[in-house]
């Protein structure tokens, strides 16, 4: 099995997949400062709750916590489940517009993600759900804990894994949800809390 490894200690863009998708990696994203701020304000300022999801049939809650905001004519089926979303908040706000800019894109939707602890994690999957855009980019943005993240082929399995840092913003294209898995690993060295975002754009219902 082929197994790329990559060191995040260049300032610029790292490109992280060879094929079937573009994924880059820009680690200064925001600065410390900045981070800090966000990470208190999204922690306090949100509903946080714990995730449900479907697994073998049955509905499991997990440890993780997460909220799920996005436009108010939206809904969202996640791992068998349906969401309920959370309005926008400012500081919210203002990283959406902060990604938009960058990116060249508008996204309607937003996952968040709170990681006690190094044990908490995220199995492999795409996030490739009917209702979202297949031509959108998926923007996942770290505060908090570095954590190592792995992508792994659908078909032939070769492997690319980074560390997520605080501040961090990995920007995922088209078609890279079709072709590969992702995953947040568990860790047993010891993390401070971590709170990721995934932004996205959901399609409206038709
Ligand atoms: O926490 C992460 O970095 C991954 C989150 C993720 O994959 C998701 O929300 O779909
Ligand atoms: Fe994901």
């Amino acid at each position: 099995m082929k197994q790329i490894s990559l060191m995040n200690d260049l300032d610029e863009a790292l490109t992280i997949l060879s094929k079937d998708g573009e994924v880059t990696y820009h680690k200064d994203f925001y600065s410390g400062s900045e981070s800090k701020q966000l990470f208190e304000e999204l922690l306090k300022g949100l509903n946080w709750q714990f995730d449900e999801l479907i697994m073998f049939g049955k509905k499991i809650t997990t440890t993780r916590k997460v909220v799920w905001v996005a436009d108010s004519d939206l809904s969202y089926t996640y791992s068998g489940v349906k969401k309920n979303p959370q309005e926008w908040s400012a500081p919210l706000l203002g990283i959406k517009q902060k990604l938009e800019s960058f990116c060249g894109h508008q996204f309607n939707s937003c996952l968040l993600n709170l990681y006690h602890h190094g044990d908490e994690g995220m199995g492999w999957h795409s996030d490739d759900e009917k209702e979202l855009d297949q031509n959108s980019p998926i923007a996942s943005l770290s505060f908090g804990g570095r954590r190592k993240f792995s992508f792994r082929h659908k078909k032939d399995l070769s492997k690319a894994s980074l560390f997520l840092d605080d501040g961090s913003l990995l920007l995922m294209q088209p078609p890279t949800q079709t072709y590969w898995q992702h995953t947040l690993l568990k860790t047993k060295v010891a993390v401070e809390p971590r709170i990721n975002l995934t932004f996205r754009k959901i399609n409206h219902a038709s």
